[in-house]
C-alpha cells in the first residue's frame, strides 16, 4: 500500500491506497507530522510499500516530514518537483519553479481529467485559480486568502470582532445579511470567497466560450458550491496529480 501526503499551509491530508488498483483503503487530515504518523501507525493490516509527498511548506519542513516516515514506515518517501512541462501541460510561470506544487499538480489533474480547457479552483488556506488551456498550456493564476485568512485578518486587526468556532459553524446556515458579528463576519467572507469563484468563470468565459470544464477542490469548496454549479467537485484532485507526478508501482 502507498501513503500520498498533501501537505498544505495548514493541514496535512493523507490517504492510503492499494497499489494494484488504486483503491484507497483510508484517509484523513491532521494538523502535525506527529498526528499523521500516530494515525496512519494506527492503521490495522497497513503495510506500507511506498510514499509520495506534495508540500507547499520549507524544504526543511518537506524534508524533516519525509525522515520522520522514513524512521516510522521504513519507506522512502518520493517528493513531487516542478517541472517546466509534464503529462501535457506547460507551466505558465516566467519561473516555473516557483509556481505552487499544489497548484501545478492540481493543474496536471484537472487537464488529466478534462482532456481539454480547465478552470481550477482550489480553496484553502489560500484561494487559487488556475487556468489550463486545450493545448495544455498552463495560463497561470491567481492566489487570494482564503477562509481562514480572511476571518483571522478582521479578528487581529480589529478590537470587537471575537467569536468562537461553535457560533462559526451555525452562522453558515445562511448567507442572508448577518445581524451578529459573528453572521456579518462569515456570511461576509463566504460571498468574497464565492466572488472569487464567479470571477475565475468569466474570465474563463472570456478566455474559451463555454468549451471547458470547472473543477473545485480545497477544504472549503463547499462553501462556494452553489455559485458554481457547473463545477465538478474532486476533492482529491491534488492526488490524481501526485500520482501522475510521482509514480510508483
Ligand atoms: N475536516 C477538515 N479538517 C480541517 N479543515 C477542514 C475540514 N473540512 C473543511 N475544512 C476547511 O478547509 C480549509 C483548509 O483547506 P485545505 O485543507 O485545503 O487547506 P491547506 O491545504 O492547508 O491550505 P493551502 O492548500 O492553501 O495550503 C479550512 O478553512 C477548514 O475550515
Ligand atoms: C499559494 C500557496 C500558498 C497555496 O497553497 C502555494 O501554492 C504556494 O506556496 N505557492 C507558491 C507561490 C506561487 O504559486 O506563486
Ligand atoms: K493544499
Amino acid at each position: 500500500m502507498i501513503l500520498e501526503l498533501d501537505c498544505g499551509n495548514s493541514f496535512i491530508k493523507w490517504r492510503v491506497i492499494h497499489v494494484t488498483d488504486a483503491a484507497i483503503e483510508s484517509g484523513g487530515i491532521v494538523d502535525s507530522d506527529q498526528a499523521l504518523v500516530a494515525e496512519v501507525a494506527a492503521l490495522a493490516s497497513v503495510r506500507l510499500t511506498g510514499c509520495r509527498i506534495v508540500s507547499v511548506r520549507s524544504e526543511d519542513e518537506t524534508d524533516a516530514l519525509c525522515a520522520l516516515i522514513s524512521r516510522a514506515f521504513a519507506v522512502q518517501a518520493l517528493v513531487a518537483h516542478p517541472a517546466r512541462e509534464m503529462a501535457g501541460v506547460r507551466n505558465g510561470y516566467d519561473d516555473y519553479q516557483r509556481l505552487g506544487m499544489d497548484r501545478w499538480l492540481a493543474a496536471l489533474g484537472a487537464f488529466h481529467l478534462a482532456r481539454g480547457a480547465c478552470l481550477v479552483i482550489d480553496l484553502g488556506t489560500a484561494a487559487k485559480a488556475d487556468f489550463v488551456a486545450a493545448d495544455g498550456e498552463h495560463l497561470g493564476g491567481y492566489i487570494c486568502p482564503g477562509m481562514p485568512l480572511m476571518r483571522s485578518q478582521l479578528r487581529t486587526h480589529t478590537r470587537r470582532i471575537r467569536y468562537d468556532d461553535a457560533s462559526a459553524e451555525r452562522a453558515l446556515t445562511s448567507l442572508a445579511p448577518g445581524r451578529s458579528t459573528v453572521e456579518a463576519v462569515e456570511r461576509g467572507c463566504v460571498l468574497m470567497l464565492q466572488g472569487f469563484a464567479r470571477t475565475q468563470l468569466d474570465q474563463a468565459r472570456a478566455l474559451w466560450g463555454e468549451d471547458f470544464a470547472v473543477f473545485l477542490t480545497g477544504g472549503d469548496a463547499p462553501l462556494v458550491r452553489e455559485a458554481v454549479p457547473q463545477a465538478r467537485v474532486v476533492p482529491d484532485l491534488v492526488f490524481v496529480g501526485l500520482a501522475m507526478a510521482c509514480p510508483l508501482d
